[in-house]
């Protein structure tokens, strides 16, 4: 089996997961915001949105540069709370929301990330530890492997934490990989990656949490043109697999061959529907304003 023919075995199993998940879970959207407002000052950047994002779909938000689409984010994932209207996450206040392992968060590429002086697959593994569970850390020897020195604690809990990953959690951290394309990469080390690649990495630690919803903030920025392509394709068969994904993205060539729905914001909603009809409606212009002719170009 060649390596694509293995990612594509890795996809199409977790797609059978996902539809026997979806066969037996309610229908109740991933994300809805109700008239959410919000400023960081008086002055709202985030005003009377309204939006419903059911499981499976793939959103795209755009908008010019700080009408709020970063802000509208941290606001469905609850790390910040609306002044008024209310923000759900899997029909759960999302302010209080702790299953956290549900959602996959990929930023713009984070510089840290390239000094990581850890591998692929330990970044990897890292998606398993909210299923390891303090019963399987609670031994007699938890005290015993603490220290003055937080390098050699960090350490000791890594390893300690490895211990604990059995065989089934290191199939999902492989699969992952797999499923990612980033399988013959696993004990490299993540600094010596390209852009790409190490997205490719976050989205794998994402999945191996089991993550159902991915949301990602300009992932591609600074990734080069080719594996850009590339990562654009993964998302599509993580979401025909069943994931659902919300994207910012400036970039409308991507969004209108990618994404089924577009949300146009500019604090407040300009458009939200199908792709289709974004790219038909003057929502681009009025979001936009000046800006609405090069960036219409750009789509083409
Ligand atoms: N932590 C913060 N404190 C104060 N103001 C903020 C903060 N974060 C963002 N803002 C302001 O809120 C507005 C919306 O910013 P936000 O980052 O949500 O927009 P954006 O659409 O994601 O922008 P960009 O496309 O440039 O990333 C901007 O005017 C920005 O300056």
């Amino acid at each position: 089996m060649s390596a694509d023919d293995a990612d594509r075995a890795a996809v199409v199993e977790r797609a059978d997961r996902s539809a026997e998940a979806g066969a037996a879970g309610a229908a109740e959207p991933v994300i809805d915001l109700a008239g959410v407002t919000f400023g960081y000052t008086a002055t709202p950047v985030v005003e009377d949105v309204s939006l419903t994002v059911d499981s499976g779909e793939y959103v795209a938000v755009v908008g010019p540069n700080g009408s709020g689409k970063s802000t509208l984010m941290r606001l469905m994932l609850g790390l910040l709370g609306p002044d008024a209207g209310t923000a759900r996450l899997f029909g759960e206040d999302a302010a209080g929301f702790d299953d956290g392992e549900r959602i996959g968060y990929v930023a713009q590429q984070a510089s840290a990330a390239r000094d990581m002086p850890i591998t692929v697959r330990e970044v990897v593994k890292m998606g398993r530890f909210p299923y390891l569970g303090l019963d399987r850390l609670a031994d007699g020897a938890f005290a015993d492997g603490l220290s003055d020195d937080p390098v050699r604690t960090a350490r000791w809990a890594a390893n300690v934490v490895s211990g604990r990953l059995t065989a089934a959690d290191w199939a999902v951290v492989d699969d992952a990989l797999a499923t990612v394309g980033m399988g013959a990469f696993a004990d490299r080390r993540v600094g010596r990656l390209s852009g790409g690649q190490r997205q490719r990495v976050f989205i794998a630690r994402a999945l191996a949490g089991e993550a159902d919803l991915l949301v990602l903030d300009e992932p591609t920025v600074g990734v080069d043109a080719e594996s850009v392509d590339a990562f654009y394709d993964l998302l599509d068969a993580l979401n025909d697999a069943g994931i659902t994904v919300v994207l910012i993205e400036h970039d409308l060539g991507a969004v209108v061959e990618h994404a089924d729905r577009v949300v146009c914001l500019n604090r407040e909603v300009y458009f939200d529907g199908p792709t289709e009809e974004f790219v038909e409606s003057d929502a681009l212009a009025r979001a936009f304003g000046t800006e609405a002719r090069f960036l219409a170009g750009g789509a083409e």
